[in-house]
């Protein structure tokens, strides 16, 4: 079940192209960084391969076919800003259980405590609503994950426990992965390659 983005162009209304004749191709259980300079439109180009957003020019396909547009999206987006992709006036657990139920099992890996879940999102730290973020996009239908700048505003030891939950449901799911960092040693500890979004 690859993903491919065939030729893809994008540009925001008539202004100029941010991009053209992008190509990439993910294989299941892959973990790809993606970098170069603010602006460039890396975010976007997540956008387009999570299905937010239609490429003007070219094509996304998963397994062979266009992006579905129902029903649980295959490929699934974590973004940088937890706030930014919840409902404020939804407690934790129905935030967490949105699109299916989380077991036990991966609440656990992700360090989320049992008495965050009768909360609302505004009692918990960037930190602890960011794993709920991360549990919710790993749905057993997930074959892909777009980590947006996932970790970036978190310390250092949430960020190591996040990454090794999402690094070892990849493993055991075969799930790929898109990296989207800065940062350039957790990209070289991530990564089985990086394609540099500058050229
Ligand atoms: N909805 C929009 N309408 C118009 N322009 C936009 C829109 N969203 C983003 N842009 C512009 O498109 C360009 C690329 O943005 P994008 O967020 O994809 O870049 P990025 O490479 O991810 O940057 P960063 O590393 O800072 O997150 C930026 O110049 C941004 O201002």
């Amino acid at each position: 079940m690859q993903l491919e983005a065939k030729d893809i162009g994008f540009r925001y209304g008539d202004g100029p192209w941010l991009f053209q004749g992008v190509n990439l191709t993910l294989e299941p259980g892959e973990i790809v960084g993606i970098t170069g300079p603010s602006g460039r439109g890396k975010t976007t180009l997540c956008r387009i391969l999570a299905g937010f957003e239609a490429p003007i020019e070219g094509a996304v396909h998963f397994n062979g076919a266009p992006l579905p547009n129902n029903g649980y999206h295959p490929v699934q987006m974590v973004l940088q800003h937890p706030e930014k992709a919840i409902n404020p006036r939804w407690k934790m657990h129905k935030i967490l259980n949105e699109g299916y139920q989380p077991d036990k099992e991966l609440l656990d890996l992700l360090g989320i405590e049992r008495e965050w879940l009768t909360r609302w999102p505004h009692e918990l730290s960037g930190g602890e609503l960011q794993r709920f973020c991360v549990a919710r996009a790993l749905g057993p239908n997930t074959r892909y994950l777009i980590a947006d700048e996932m970790t970036t505003m978190l310390d250092a030891n949430t960020q190591a426990q996040i990454w090794h939950a999402v690094i070892e449901i990849a493993k055991k799911r075969e799930m790929g992965i898109i990296v989207v960092t800065h940062e350039s040693n957790l990209m070289r500890r991530l990564c089985h390659r990086v394609i540099d979004f500058n050229k």
